[in-house]
């Protein structure tokens, strides 16, 4: 039998009724058996349930927002099916299931395995929708719920998989259905090993196609996105970016590392560790070549640039008249775990550690609380991180024009910089 072939389409390749067409025009000439499908949730649907769930928490009004994701949904729907299609009831009946889960008491305690709970349900009602429009074009799928195949660790809204126990799912469920028929699944999600879900961390349907690639011993990846493929930045931010036709395993994961948000971070690895090349493409332009992300001795240096957004600069200043040592830093980092927090960037001087994390709900005061006992502690928040990788003379000034700059880094290959708006 010939190798596995895996297809990622994301939110926004499924965000209203023409891409859903688009994508399955996509696969019309494309599909085959031993074809696995991952879909994302349609559009901003994460983002909408996250909006739903913190006003929950708050105890706040949702009707109006959930309304709105469920007209959203039916609206794609009535362009696709027939009236009275079996869609529209399966509609229905997730959205009876999401304010099931809506109903039930969250608190900041249980918030994680409570967000797990709840957020699936984009991925859910995009893969039903996907799947039926699929079989009505006489595109025959198989819809597979991802929770039965990924498994994970319990750590709720950054589950860590279990590669052993996903692969003997995959050989074991998947592989039958897939000597039969295409299969579509869902991104994003798994479940521990008491069946309760998880989520690998936002925007992980990219890491999904990449696991189960691995676990079927796949031929290829190809993640479908609305650029031309991997460029030097993001053309929405940047203009006269370059496509790369190809890139070394390890120079994508090194750009997705800093923060290059075309490719989840973590999908790289397993593919470079089995062999897997993985395609980016566009949606838009599905006959061009993008970009082929595999073993090659090509070495890119045209500089590259990487902006995130929504950073936050703390600085933790030694209380006690000594100097900053090794056992002030383990301080910081083993919070910085507790809190499942990254340090995007780190800097040490002579009584000051600097760390730039991303601004996520809760993790800021929580930090500050842990640690006020033993730094003072001050931070800026709502700034940008760039990094430059391969940077000229003529990079980096342009890149500051109407910035005040608050840290910088800079290396033989890379710069980075903290620029907050003047
Ligand atoms: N270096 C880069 N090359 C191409 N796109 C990039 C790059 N960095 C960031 N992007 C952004 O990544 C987006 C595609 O990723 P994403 O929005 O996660 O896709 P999806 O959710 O549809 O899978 C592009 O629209 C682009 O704005
Ligand atoms: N829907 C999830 C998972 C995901 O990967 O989405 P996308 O493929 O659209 O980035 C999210 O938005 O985080």
């Amino acid at each position: 039998m010939t190798k596995t072939q895996i297809y990622k389409f994301g939110g926004a390749s499924v965000k209203d009724a023409p891409a859903v067409k688009n994508l399955a025009n996509i696969l019309r000439n494309r599909l085959r058996n031993n074809f696995v499908i991952v879909v994302s949730a349609m559009g901003k649907t994460t983002n909408h349930l996250e909006t739903i769930l913190s006003l929950k928490l708050t105890n706040q009004d949702y009707s109006w927002n959930s309304s709105n994701l469920k007209s959203y949904h039916l609206d794609i729907c009535t362009a696709l099916f027939p009236e009275g299609h079996v869609i529209f009831p399966k509609i229905e009946n997730y959205f009876i299931l999401l304010h099931h889960e809506l109903n039930k008491p969250v608190s900041k305690e249980n918030y994680d395995e409570y967000y797990d709970r709840v957020i699936g349900f984009g991925e859910m009602l995009s893969s039903r929708i996907v799947m039926e429009y699929l079989c009505s074009q006489a595109l025959l799928v198989l819809w597979q719920d991802a929770r039965e195949l990924i498994c994970t660790n319990s750590d709720f809204r950054f589950a860590k998989v279990d590669w052993e126990k996903t692969r003997r799912n995959c050989q074991s469920q998947l592989r039958p259905k897939l000597e039969q028929f295409p299969v579509l699944t869902q991104g994003f999600i798994g479940a521990d090993s008491s069946g309760r879900p998880t989520t690998l961390g936002r925007e992980g349907s990219d890491f999904t196609a990449s696991i189960l690639a691995t676990s079927l011993d796949a031929g290829s990846v190809t993640i479908w996105k609305d650029v031309p493929g991997v460029l030097n930045a993001d053309p929405k931010l940047f203009k006269d970016t370059k496509l790369f036709s190809e890139l070394e395993y390890q120079q994508a994961a090194q750009m997705t590392y800093y923060g290059a948000s075309v490719i989840h971070p973590k999908t790289i690895k397993p593919l470079a560790n089995a062999g897997i090349p993985l395609f980016v493409k566009s949606f838009l332009h599905p006959e061009e070549n993008g970009t082929k992300i595999h073993k090659t001795a090509k070495v890119e240096t045209v500089p590259t640039i990487i902006l995130k957004k929504d950073q936050i600069l703390v600085s933790f200043k030694v209380t006690d008249f000594t100097f900053i040592e090794e056992k002030h830093i383990h301080q910081v980092y083993e919070q910085l775990q507790m809190l499942k927090l990254r340090a995007n960037m780190l800097q040490t001087s002579a009584i000051t550690i600097s760390i730039v994390v991303d601004s996520q709900l809760f993790k800021l005061e929580q930090l500050l609380a842990k640690l006020k006992n033993d730094f003072i502690i001050r931070y800026n928040e709502g700034l940008d991180l760039l990094t430059v990788l391969h940077p000229k003379p003529d990079s980096i000034p342009s890149l500051l024009d109407g910035y005040e700059v608050l840290l910088e880094q800079s290396t033989r290959n890379m710069v980075q910089v903290v620029r907050r708006l003047n």
